[in-house]
């Protein structure tokens, strides 16, 4: 296989339209592409592990991390914080490993100030308000209270689609996952992602 440098996979969605969901089957279908595991002073849901789902800090802990710059990007989201740990991120990218993330279009914005070329940017949309309600609740793991405030933001959040570079509607979960596979399938052929090209071309010049 050509060496190839690693891309940043970026999904972004009001909240309950499918990020997670498209996210586990994404990483159980592909090896090689890697989650970013967000820190935050969210509380973990029913089943939410430490260190899998997320790294769940205090907000003392997390202004340190961001203030010694270990944070890529960070965002206060539904009043929480939220932000991208920088280590994993650069050592996967730096061994030609892609790296999924969670995150919503404030930290999309900052990944793109340091790392454009890099970004593959795909915003999820839900097939109706309804069903977004009805996703949020299905999930039941957030207070009434808390769906109502995520759903009061989700067309803020949704006005942000224009950021990005591919659209995909969820209606289905096995088709929205085949489109993910195909956007990632394309940017990882990119040629200026190639980096083992140039040699490999000049071999076959050479043998010719
Ligand atoms: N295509 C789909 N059809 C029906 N239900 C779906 C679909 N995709 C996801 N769901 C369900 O909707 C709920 C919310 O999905 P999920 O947690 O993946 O959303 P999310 O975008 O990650 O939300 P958040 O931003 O709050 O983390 C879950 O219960 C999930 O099983
Ligand atoms: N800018 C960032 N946004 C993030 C990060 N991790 C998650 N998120 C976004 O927060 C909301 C809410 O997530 P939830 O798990 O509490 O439902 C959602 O839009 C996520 O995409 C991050 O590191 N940076």
């Amino acid at each position: 296989m050509l060496a190839r440098r690693g891309l940043m996979l970026v999904l972004s969605s009001p909240s309950g339209a499918g990020k997670t969901t498209l996210s586990r089957r994404l990483l159980a279908s592909d090896e090689r592409i890697t989650m970013s595991v967000s820190v935050t002073t969210r509380a973990p849901r029913p089943g939410e592990e430490h260190g899998k789902d997320y790294y769940f800090v205090d907000r003392e802990s997390f202004h340190r991390m961001r203030d010694e710059g270990e944070l890529l990007e960070h965002a206060s989201v539904f009043e929480n914080l939220y932000g991208t740990p920088r280590g994993p991120v650069e050592e996967a990218l730096s061994a030609g490993r892609d790296v999924l993330f969670d995150i919503d279009w404030q930290g999309t914005q900052q990944l793109g100030e340091s790392a454009q070329q890099d970004l593959v940017k795909v915003f999820i949309l839900p097939p109706s308000a309804a069903d977004l309600e009805q996703r949020l609740r299905a999930r039941a793991q957030d207070s009434e209270e808390v769906v109502h405030h995520r759903m009061a933001k989700a067309s803020d959040e949704i006005s942000h689609y224009t950021e990005y570079d591919y659209i995909i509607i969820n209606h289905e979960v096995e088709d929205s996952l085949a489109k993910l596979v195909a956007i990632l399938q394309a940017e990882r052929l990119k040629r200026r992602r190639l980096t083992g090209l140039s040699s490999f071309v000049k071999g076959l010049r050479d043998a010719l």
